[in-house]
């Protein structure tokens, strides 16, 4: 295991408190600090829930003005990834689906919120979405997430390849 697994794994303590929880690490394209390409989305712990106030930019553009289909689901599949923290177990996305209801603007906030609906043994089944700031619902998920051992990682060579410049 090398130094992310690593240090994920050591930092994976189950977090009991409301308040902010961290990246997965550095350079993950969801909420990474250090990738430029990311989102750098920003979590908090509100009880059973995990919210984010998050707005997309031009790096995210796909019809004009309107954040790609594709950029909304990482952020969302990214937000599922910090429900692990509040069950303290790693696992990952085996199936994802996103409605999209309305555009998501760019330079617009959001609130992001997702939580855990159900657990069946090594599955758990996550809701999420996301509303504008007048209360409407724009995009909603849904996923099923398989908790696997840390070497299910090791398969990726462990440690993130540094992001190209
Ligand atoms: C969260 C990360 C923790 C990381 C810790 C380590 C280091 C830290 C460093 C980095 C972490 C950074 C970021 C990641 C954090 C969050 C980001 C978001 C999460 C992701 O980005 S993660 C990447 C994308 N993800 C994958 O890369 C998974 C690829 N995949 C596989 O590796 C295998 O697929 C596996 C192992 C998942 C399962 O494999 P398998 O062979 O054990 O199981 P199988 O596939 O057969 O399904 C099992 C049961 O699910 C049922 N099932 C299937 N589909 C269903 C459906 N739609 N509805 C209802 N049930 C369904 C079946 O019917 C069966 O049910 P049953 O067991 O009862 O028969």
């Amino acid at each position: 295991m090398d130094s992310v697994i690593g240090d994920w794994s050591e930092g994976f303590a189950r977090q009991d408190h409301a308040g902010p929880l961290p990246p997965h690490h550095a350079r993950c394209l969801g909420c990474g600090p250090e990738n430029p390409h990311g989102h750098h989305l920003q979590v908090w712990r509100e009880r059973d829930a995990v919210r984010a106030r998050h707005v997309f930019d031009e790096r995210h553009v796909g019809a004009p003005g309107i954040a790609h289909g594709g950029a909304v689901a990482t952020v969302l599949d990214d937000l599922f990834g910090f429900l692990l923290y509040l069950i303290g177990e790693p696992a990952v996305t085996r199936h994802l689906e996103v409605g999209y209801r309305s555009p998501v603007l760019l330079g617009t906030p959001y609130l992001l919120e997702a939580g855990v609906q159900r657990r069946e043994g090594r599955k758990l089944f996550v809701r999420a979405q996301g509303t504008d700031e007048g209360g409407a619902a724009v995009v909603e998920a849904s996923a099923l997430f398989l908790v696997v051992g840390l070497e299910h990682f090791a398969r990726g060579g462990g440690d993130a390849a540094p992001v190209a410049p």
